[in-house]
């Protein structure tokens, strides 16, 4: 995806000077789109996906699968409305080589993929992505039969001997860094001869709802899956082997990217509605209602979609923030300009995301003037009045719009580097400036 070099240096992000009051359209979810094509890609026949992202993340899992020849074709959708990938599954072809970028859905969700290719699939990407655990992929995998070339370290580079199938079976794994691991196994059990049981040993087990989300797509693809609320043991979740429907699927906006432009509805006293807000979604960024809400704002779900509105005071809070680690950055944000302290706790993993985001948040509000200190597995939040300053963002996409949720309230913060939201949401600065009328 092309990045514009403005972008690149400092973004001064604006300064609301009222509140707000807009209509938002929010792209397509990341964590959707991933899965729709992993799932679509493994289909036994063809399949459509209507409003994918296109962004760094979905563009490199596109990029991925059509390296191991499945088909992606652009088109309009089997009504004739909206953009649509047509996703054509065929037989996975080695040698190929992934860019992995630094997304995590494609470097814990592929490998298993690879597994089932007839040569080896090389897997590289940014070089943060070698810091990034994958141990549970790889070391699943090789319970499972497969067989992988690494060196040692539990993380990329490394390449899968794709041998046209896998065993399958049962396997052990401990996910508590990262929920993908077990996502990733599961998304690709119905395409193992035995399918695939995967137990979690660990102590915790972040991003439930993303299971959850893998899950409900397994199953409206049509795999059979039981799952701890199923009536099946705790952390095992178990799929059956058989063939995957082509389906015609919608994406959802992402209610994470939504994130910041519901804050900016808290922080300004304004109002912004998001349409298509789905009624009933495993997506994480749904907890933002009850977040949100708890900090000062109210929302209503009605036939134009969320419509959130701030009261003008923002309070501070104490969450266990574990089921949604990725909300942690904005939901930081804004605790950052509340009223009243506040602690985010459960969300240790988060210093192995896309930056070690507990420290990238405290380094860089501090330097505005604020007063946050990590805890083992969170932070402590005690809103001082801030400052500008130049926020750095870690090649985060979630560090650039905490920064600019700042902005919005602290004049003359520069956000370095706000293209690297091109991971998940490539048009933010231009919807940013639309909500503000700019
Ligand atoms: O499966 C997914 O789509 C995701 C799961 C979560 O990962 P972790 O469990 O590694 O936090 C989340 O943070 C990430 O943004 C997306
Ligand atoms: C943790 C995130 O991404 P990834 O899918 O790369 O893990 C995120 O988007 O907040």
């Amino acid at each position: 995806m092309p990045v514009n070099p403005a972008l690149t240096a400092l973004w001064p992000a604006p300064h609301a000077s009222g509140a707000v009051d807009a209509t938002v359209h929010v792209p397509g979810s990341k964590s959707v789109t991933n899965r729709a094509l992993v799932l679509a890609a493994l289909a036994a026949e063809p399949g459509w996906l209507r409003r994918p992202l296109r962004s760094r993340d979905t563009l490199l899992m596109a990029g991925a699968l059509r390296a191991m020849g499945v088909g992606i074709e652009e088109g309009v959708g089997p009504d004739g409305s909206g953009e649509a990938w047509r996703v054509i599954p065929s037989g996975l072809q080695g040698p190929t080589t992934v860019d992995v970028g630094n997304a995590g859905t494609v470097m814990r969700f592929l490998p298993p993929v690879a597994t089932l290719a007839d040569g080896p699939v090389r897997f590289d990407g940014d070089p943060r992505s070698y810091e990034r655990p994958l141990h549970g992929v790889i070391d699943g995998l090789r319970a499972l039969g497969a067989r992988i070339d690494d060196d040692g370290r539990g993380a990329l580079p490394l390449t899968v001997q794709g041998g046209g199938a896998l065993e399958g079976g049962p396997v052990e794994i401990d996910a508590s860094s990262s929920s993908q691991f077990v996502s990733a196994l599961l998304l690709s059990g119905p395409r193992f001869n035995q399918g695939v049981e995967v137990r979690h040993t660990g102590s915790t087990l972040p991003s439930m709802p993303h299971i959850r989300m893998t899950v409900d797509m397994l199953r409206s693809i049509g795999a059979q899956v039981d799952t701890p609320e199923s009536g099946g043991e705790p952390n095992v979740w178990r799929v059956t082997p058989g063939a995957l429907l082509g389906r015609d699927l919608t994406v959802e906006p992402d209610l994470s990217n939504a994130q910041p432009f519901l804050a900016a509805a808290l922080v300004t006293g304004g109002t912004v509605v998001i349409p298509d807000w789905p009624a009933r979604t495993t997506q994480p960024g749904d907890r933002l209602r009850e977040i949100f809400t708890e900090m000062g704002g109210s929302c209503e779900l009605t036939e134009r979609g969320l419509e959130f509105t701030g009261s003008g005071s923002i309070h501070g809070l104490d969450v266990d923030l574990g089921e949604v680690g990725e909300l942690t950055p904005g939901i930081a944000a804004v605790a950052a300009l509340a009223d009243s302290p506040s602690t985010l706790s459960g969300v240790a993993h988060l210093r192995l995301h896309e930056t070690d985001r507990l420290a990238a948040l405290t380094k860089e509000i501090n330097e505005l003037g604020g007063d946050v200190t990590e805890t083992a597995d969170g932070l402590h939040i005690r809103p001082r009045p801030l400052h500008g300053g130049i926020f750095h963002t870690y090649d985060d996409h979630r560090m650039a719009t905490a920064g600019a949720i700042i902005g919005l309230a602290v004049e003359g913060v520069q956000i370095e580097n706000v293209a690297t939201t091109a991971k998940t949401l490539p048009d933010f600065p231009a919807l940013w400036a639309g909500m503000l009328g700019n």
